[in-house]
């Protein structure tokens, strides 16, 4: 493990010098599972999520509102009279599962049951292969054991397939021929399978010249790139068949800020604040589908970035293998040979007191700018602190080249979640936080955890 004041140095480092994609092929037994898979290749899909994905995030609001809406209902129920108990972890995961669906795959696949059940089955399974093969067993017995997966992980990504090749062929086909003919008036969805493709057509990639290449690389790297979160699918996963889908970072995140509110001191009201919050920036039910309401969610911004803070997803970030034959020299002088890993230690850094003032409470609000807490900040100041905002202390999305690309749209879809809760919903305060289990490099909110919820009274 590397100290923090070397990052900006490990961060430098060409490919060829230290590799990520090296580390994550075989810390995640792609090279196993998916072998002649090349996981460092997706460009399109990184570009489609990064650039496309966060630049439409206002024009898709109004859909995910009205799906965070049904959901939640569904989820924690509508009843104003009595206190309804549910499972904190799964409710996270129905409610952030079947919102960002319908942004992933758009209108008709979110609310195709026999896709999602799909989807799930093959993220269980591959999940399952990724924390077994790749994190829980020797590296000499990998190979075997990653054979056993290549049935069952064939045979689920097959049944998506089946649902995903005709939207991926006819969207392909209009997309193409709206470039060729401008008399052919195109609107294509606004959703990661249009944005997929298009960044893929920008790029000039091979892939594109049939749905087939781009639709393989599409699941697997919804999948395989967004591997830490299936990983924590699998490790958080109870069978229960009420649950509709694997738990992802965004759920485990959500999962976490709620357990730090609910369970710190009820006299310092941190949920009435951030109600009054959710309630002055989305005062009717237009507003809620006004993306610039979001930019002033800052106590919910720095709620989440706190959680971030004190339960990341990862205990270790920023894995890179040693590439060059006669090793690598670290700043200190130290020798590294071929093959080595290097990382750095995320809680560590989070709970640094050089970097983080009292590190070790928990204050939800520590990150809205000093100009609302009524002393003067400059602008620069207030971008920094935001939730999406990375640097060499806070790691949480890891750092510079590798960062998620995805962070922007976690922070929009956990601000949209967690606002409606704490606007519709009355939540019992826990006694005490219980606390995240480590499961192989990953922290994860106890799954029984359960609380009680209310519908508010709109009067
Ligand atoms: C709170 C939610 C999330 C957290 C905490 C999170 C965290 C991370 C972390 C730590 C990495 C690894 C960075 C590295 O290797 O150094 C990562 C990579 C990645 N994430 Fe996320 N993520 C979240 C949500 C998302 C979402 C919603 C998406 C997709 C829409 C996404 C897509 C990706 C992808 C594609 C990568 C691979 C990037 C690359 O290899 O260059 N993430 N994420």
């Amino acid at each position: 493990m590397l100290p923090r004041d070397w990052i900006k140095w490990l961060v430098d480092q060409p490919e060829n010098i230290l590799s990520h994609g090296k580390v994550h092929g075989e810390k995640l037994g792609l090279r196993y599972l998916f072998p002649g898979f090349d996981y460092t290749a997706d460009m399109a899909l990184i570009t489609a999520i990064r650039l496309h994905l966060t630049r439409n995030l206002s024009k898709v609001q109004g859909d995910l509102v009205n799906e965070i809406k049904n959901t939640t209902d569904a989820t924690f129920g509508v009843d104003e009279q009595t206190w309804t108990e549910v499972n904190l972890l799964e409710a996270m995961n129905t409610i952030v599962l079947k919102s960002s669906g319908i942004v992933l795959f758009g209108q008709s696949l979110c609310h195709n049951e026999k896709f999602m059940r799909s989807m799930k089955k093959f993220g269980d399974v591959f999940g399952a292969g990724m924390l077994i093969v790749g994190q829980l067993i020797p590296s000499i017995f990998r190979r075997m054991v990653g054979c056993l997966f290549l049935i069952p992980i064939a045979y689920y990504r097959t049944s998506c397939t089946r649902y995903l090749w005709p939207v991926f062929a006819e969207r392909l086909e209009s997309m193409k021929r709206g470039e060729m003919d401008p008399a052919f008036n195109y609107d294509a969805p606004k959703d990661l399978i249009t944005w997929t493709i298009r960044a893929a057509l920008d790029m000039k990639d091979k892939a594109i010249e049939g749905p087939g290449p781009v639709l393989k690389r599409f699941t697997l790297v919804v999948f395989s790139s967004n591997h830490r979160h299936n990983l924590i699918d699998q490790l958080a996963n109870r069978p229960d068949p009420k649950t509709s889908g694997a738990i992802s970072s965004s759920s485990v995140t959500a999962a976490n800020t709620l357990l730090d509110i609910l369970s710190s001191d009820p006299s310092l009201h941190y949920y009435q604040t951030l109600r009054v919050e959710a309630e002055s920036v989305f005062p009717t039910a237009e507003d809620w589908v006004l993306s610039a309401g979001l930019l002033k969610l800052r106590h919910m911004d720095s709620a989440i970035r706190e959680s971030l803070r004190r339960s990341p997803i990862l205990v270790r970030g920023l894995w890179r293998e040693v590439m060059p034959i006669n090793g690598v020299t670290l700043p200190d002088g130290q020798h590294l040979r071929q093959g080595a890993w290097i990382g750095v230690p995320v809680p560590g850094i989070h709970n640094d007191e050089r970097f983080h003032d009292q590190p070790e409470v928990y204050d939800p609000f520590r990150f809205v700018s000093s100009s609302l807490k009524g002393e003067v900040a400059d602008a620069e100041n207030c971008k920094a602190t935001m939730l999406t905002m990375t640097n060499d202390t806070f790691l949480p999305f890891g750092y510079a080249r590798h960062s998620c690309p995805g962070r922007w749209f976690a922070s929009h879809l956990l601000k949209l979640v967690l606002a409606y809760i704490v606007a519709h919903y009355d939540i019992q305060p826990l006694c005490e936080r219980p606390l995240n289990h480590i499961w192989g490099e990953h922290p994860v909110p106890p799954p029984w955890t359960m609380i009680r919820v209310k519908r508010r009274k709109v009067t």
